[in-house]
């Protein structure tokens, strides 16, 4: 069964559109991110797909059911949002139990899901705390386990690591992973951190401006972006663009080609002057000013001595560069 399918579906605010014909499967246990810059309806469609927002036109089907008249807690979905939307009077126990005795399930399957969920998130340790008494990702395993006793057909996360710090956002990370693995769950993430994007998803949806740029798994959008704008969304230090390429393209057009695929070579076709350093310990990235009048990064794997000021030949693989047109499409050789 798929777990989701759009068709057509736009949304608008008034006058404003926010989601343009928006068409998307989700496979029964699949993982798909939203990943898109701030303000392009990342939010919003995960918001249509819970039932908060209604389409202005087109259908969500979930697990089989068109569900644009059902409400939010009928569609068998859960959802954990950014700010965890904890109750803050009820324990850990109340806040993971509460939905379930809406649903007025019998007390020994709400206790069973709850204890369950519970050992999943090692929350055993603070089951009778208040919310208050909780860490930022305690707090948010709260909220990932009140979305699991539910134990929807298709969970929804809306940007749910956004208020931890570096180091808890990447356990936490891993945490959701895992859980994806183990409960083999249809997971639909929105997020604007292009490394939770990839690490995370089976499937990244990029989306701009209310519409979908394109759809594949990490690698193939990586290694095969169909647009400038992909190819300058995924990956860090950002893909270069150079207007003046030592290799043919259309007439407006730019090249595109990652930092990591640069190479510091003498005799090399792209030749500049390094105008800053940041060295990372396990990489360096030189920001080249080229004799074109062009900025790019180079990013090289470990530690590199080149000074500030340095005049350099830099070189690429052909293979590794793509050709966009004057209207940021790629061209394909
Ligand atoms: N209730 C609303 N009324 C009017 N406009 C809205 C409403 N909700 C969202 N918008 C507009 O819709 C657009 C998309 O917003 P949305 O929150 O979905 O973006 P997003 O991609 O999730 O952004 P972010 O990453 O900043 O959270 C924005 O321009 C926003 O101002």
């Amino acid at each position: 069964m798929t777990a989701l399918i759009l068709n057509d579906v736009c949304k608008s605010f008034g006058a404003v559109e926010v989601l343009r014909d928006i068409n998307l499967t989700v496979e029964e246990g699949e993982f798909v991110v939203f990943v898109g810059p701030s303000g392009c309806g990342k939010s919003t469609l995960l918001r249509v797909i819970a039932g908060l927002e209604d389409a202005t036109s087109g259908t969500v089907n979930i697990g089989g059911d068109v569900v644009n008249a059902i409400p939010p807690a009928k569609r068998g979905i859960a959802m954990v949002f950014q700010s965890y939307a904890l109750y803050p009077h009820l324990s850990v126990r109340d806040n993971m139990a509460l939905g379930l005795k809406q649903e007025k399930q019998p007390k020994s399957e709400i206790d069973a899901r709850v204890d369950k969920a519970t050992k999943m998130l090692d929350l055993g340790k603070y089951i009778d705390r208040r919310p208050a008494d909780l860490s930022g990702g305690q707090r948010q395993r709260v909220a990932i386990g009140r979305a699991i006793v539910r134990e929807p057909k298709l969970f929804l996360f809306d940007e749910p690591l956004s208020n931890l710090d570096a180091a808890l956002r990447m356990n936490t990370r891993i945490e959701i992973a895992e859980l994806h693995r183990t409960l083999s769950a249809s997971m639909i993430y929105v997020t604007h951190d292009q490394t939770e994007a990839m690490t995370l998803a089976d499937k990244i949806v990029v989306l701009r401006d209310g519409r979908v740029e394109q759809v594949g798994s990490p690698m193939e959008l990586y290694n095969n972006p169909a647009n400038q704008f992909v190819a300058g969304f995924l990956g860090s230090p950002a893909m270069n663009f150079l207007q003046r390429a030592p290799l043919a393209i259309p007439p407006g057009g730019a090249l595109g080609v990652r930092p990591e695929h640069l190479r510091l070579v003498p005799g090399g076709r792209i030749k500049g002057r390094v105008s800053h350093v940041e060295r990372l310990g396990g990489d360096t990235n030189l920001l080249v000013h080229t004799q074109q009048e062009e900025a790019l990064t180079v990013r090289i794997f470990g530690q590199d001595d080149t000074p500030v000021g340095a005049d350099i030949e830099l070189d690429f693989e052909d293979a590794h560069a793509f050709a966009f047109d004057d209207q940021h499409q790629r061209v394909r050789s």
